[in-house]
């Protein structure tokens, strides 16, 4: 007899059938020694929430790692939505439901900003397979999170929208996969569109990815129309992993998270071996010993399984109380089993730097801790201790673009509940060195600076340098006009211009880092109805002619929004600065003149006019209630100001005064 999961009244239950009837159904080792009891389903596995899975039943030949990689919205959790619920592994309820964006932040912005795993199980032409999905963010910001992903890959579904074709990122995520050597699968989405195109999207992944387009499958990922063969592929395409259960213990941490209650949970990749709740295993970063108090699988939730084996993906909870104990890259492996560690992943490299400093330094120690678990969670943001004399003890953290750091604060808000003071964003300039003594005092030559605060003055300096990037654009040709004009706005030198197909062009730039960081792909957007993409890579760094610009009110330097610049834009962006403040300060009982300045020299000055009246008049009548509910208002309100010298400004007033600085 073999036990076989199905489904009863609207829950799953194992049944007892006899095996020549299950036999297709059977796992391939399972074959020879039926009829044993085995366990063979044509159901969900995953649904036997009460027992610990058994994942011995799946050997390595039958395990398939695989991630699905795309342009931002061109539907990657949307097919991603559509395995899960044809595996079973969850209900088929409400569509466009986006279960693996799991963070506020990502259903608030409809964004991916997290990868994420799940376990799926499907059976095909007689074999019960386990795939592991991992879902990944499509913005360049979290570009990091997707190349993390495929170390635990051996192959990709490359989703491209049949209307847009293939974009910016659509490129470079084909090459973090080719590059990884990953078995690559391309898919035609949004076929059921009324403008889908896909013949012409199959001609560009022929062109551009040298693939041919027989190899290429439409479907719709809204409607479920042929994603059963997306899964088919995955399992005729992408190779199990290359791994031994006979080995010692080899896991791979590629992710993890904090939990409040449990710690650390380690989102594990077996390279060797097998592991269970009891286990003694060690870090090979800190060389810590640890219990192993729980593993298990995600399909998406946390699922405890009996063991994991060597192919296999899934977590691993062992008492990891602090958030530095958990390295993502870190290698485990077993006591007095010691084993090489993995290679790990190369750092992230932070394109944006800002200060983060608590509104009130009462809160500085709660922060931390918060900081210091969101970056468990998100490792590409670098820290390092800053203070300053306006805003305190604080943090300079380094992001990969501005909406990382802006998804961070946010983040920070919604899941620890804080409240910070962000300084302008900079990028990580260079400045050669000429005072001997300070040299002597740096110990070299040439030094970054990621803090506009310590941008060292020109007569100590002989040369300074800016970081470049090589930028991407995919565009409809009708907009390359618009387009090389902003480009050259931004002080952009053209490398490369070609046709994709008839009507679309890809533009290859070499810009200053600081020009595209803050509002360049908005600008791109707006300018091409948003029918242009972007995507930017590393190209190291250019001499520039930069200066410090203060921003002042009333005398005094808000150190917030002091800021580098290229001398040509000093002006255009100091005058937009003061035009931004000037709406966002509300008016007070005191003039407020608001001031761009280089060094002691005034560039652009606004000025926010005195109230006329005191407001608290108008509520003439002797009303009480009213009187006290504006005062309460009031109150409410400063708490939410920061104040510089005299002058209150409102918090938020900051981040969309840079945000916005050179749009005009
Ligand atoms: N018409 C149609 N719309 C689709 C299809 N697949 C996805 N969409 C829609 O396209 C939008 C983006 O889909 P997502 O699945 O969020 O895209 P994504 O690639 O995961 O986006 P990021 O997570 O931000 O990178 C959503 O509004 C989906 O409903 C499809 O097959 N047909």
């Amino acid at each position: 007899m073999l036990s076989l999961v199905t489904r009863a009244a609207g829950v799953w239950v194992r049944l007892r059938r006899a095996c020549s009837t299950a036999a297709l159904l059977c796992c391939q080792p399972c074959m020879e020694k039926c009829p044993a009891d085995h366990v063979v389903f044509s159901r969900p596995y995953s649904s036997q929430k009460k027992e610990k899975l058994d994942m011995s039943i799946f050997p390595v030949e039958n395990i398939r790692n695989f991630s699905i990689i795309a342009h931002v919205d061109h539907g990657k959790s949307t097919l991603a939505d559509r395995l899960l619920e044809i595996t079973g592994t969850i209900a088929k309820t409400d569509r466009n439901k986006q279960v693996l964006d799991k963070l506020q932040v990502e259903r608030e912005r409809g964004i991916t900003v997290k990868a994420q795993t799940a376990s799926l199980f499907y059976s095909y032409e007689g074999m019960n397979y386990l795939l592991n999905l991992i879902d990944t963010p499509g913005h360049v910001d979290f570009s990091y999170e997707v190349s993390r992903s495929l170390s635990a890959c051996q192959g990709v579904i490359l989703v491209v929208d049949a209307n847009e074709g293939i974009q910016a990122q659509t490129m470079a995520n084909f090459y973090l996969a080719f590059e990884a050597q990953l078995a690559i699968i391309p898919v035609i989405n949004k076929i059921d569109l009324k403008n889908a195109d896909p013949e012409r999207v199959e001609k560009q992944i022929e062109k551009l990815f040298d693939i041919s387009k027989d190899e290429c499958i439409r479907i719709s990922a809204k409607l479920g129309t042929n994603v059963e063969k997306v899964l088919q592929e995955v399992i005729e395409k992408v190779p199990p992993p290359n791994v031994n259960i006979r080995d010692p213990l080899k896991a791979l941490v590629f992710d993890s998270t904090f939990d409040h209650y449990r710690g650390v949970i380690a989102n594990i990749a077996l390279f060797g071996g097998e592991v269970q709740k009891g286990h003694k295993i060690v870090s090979a970063h800190t060389r810590k010993t640890y219990e192993v108090n729980e593993v298990g699988i995600l399909t998406p939730n946390e699922q405890p399984t009996h063991k994991l084996y060597a192919g296999q993906v899934g977590y691993l909870i062992a008492g990891m109380k602090e958030v530095t104990e958990a390295q993502i890259g870190d290698t485990l492996y077993l006591h007095k089993q010691p084993v090489e560690p993995l290679p790990g992943f190369k750092s992230a490299k932070p394109m944006v730097f800002a200060g983060m400093y608590p509104v009130d330094q009462s809160e500085y120690n709660n922060l931390k801790s918060a900081i210091e678990k969101l970056t468990l969670n998100d490792s590409s943001v670098t820290i390092h201790r800053d203070s300053s004399l306006a805003l305190g003890a604080g943090w300079r953290l380094g992001f990969l673009g501005l909406l990382h750091l802006e998804v961070f604060n946010q983040r920070l808000e919604q899941e620890y509940n804080a409240s910070v003071i962000l300084t302008a964003p900079t990028v990580p300039y260079k400045a050669v060195l000429s005072s001997a003594k300070l040299i002597k005092e740096h110990g070299k030559e040439e030094i970054t600076v990621i803090n506009p605060a310590e941008f060292p003055d020109k007569s100590s300096v002989s040369e300074y340098l800016e970081p470049t990037v090589l930028g991407t654009i995919i565009t409809p040709d009708e907009y390359i006009g618009k387009i090389i004009t902003l480009c050259q706005t931004r002080r952009a030198v053209q490398k490369d211009m070609m046709y994709i197909d008839e009507h679309r062009v890809m533009l290859k730039y070499i810009f200053p880092l600081n020009e595209i960081v803050v509002d360049f792909y908005d600008a791109l957007k707006s300018l091409s109805s948003g029918y242009a993409s972007f995507d930017y890579e590393d190209a190291g760094y250019q001499a520039a002619d930069l200066v410090k610009m203060d921003i002042l009110l009333n005398g005094n330097s808000v150190e917030e929004l002091g800021t580098v610049v290229h001398k040509d834009k000093a002006y255009a962006v100091g005058k937009a600065m003061c035009e931004r403040l000037k709406d966002a300060i509300p008016r007070q009982l005191f003039e407020i003149a608001i001031q761009a300045a280089l060094g002691s020299k005034v560039i652009a000055r606004e000025t926010v006019k005195a109230y006329r009246k005191n407001v608290l008049a108008k509520c003439y009548g002797g009303d009480i209630t009213r009187k006290m509910k504006l005062l309460k208002r009031q109150a409410e309100g400063k708490k939410k100001m920061r104040k510089i010298g005299n002058v209150e400004v409102p918090k938020d007033a900051f981040i969309s005064v840079l945000k916005r600085q050179s749009e005009k």
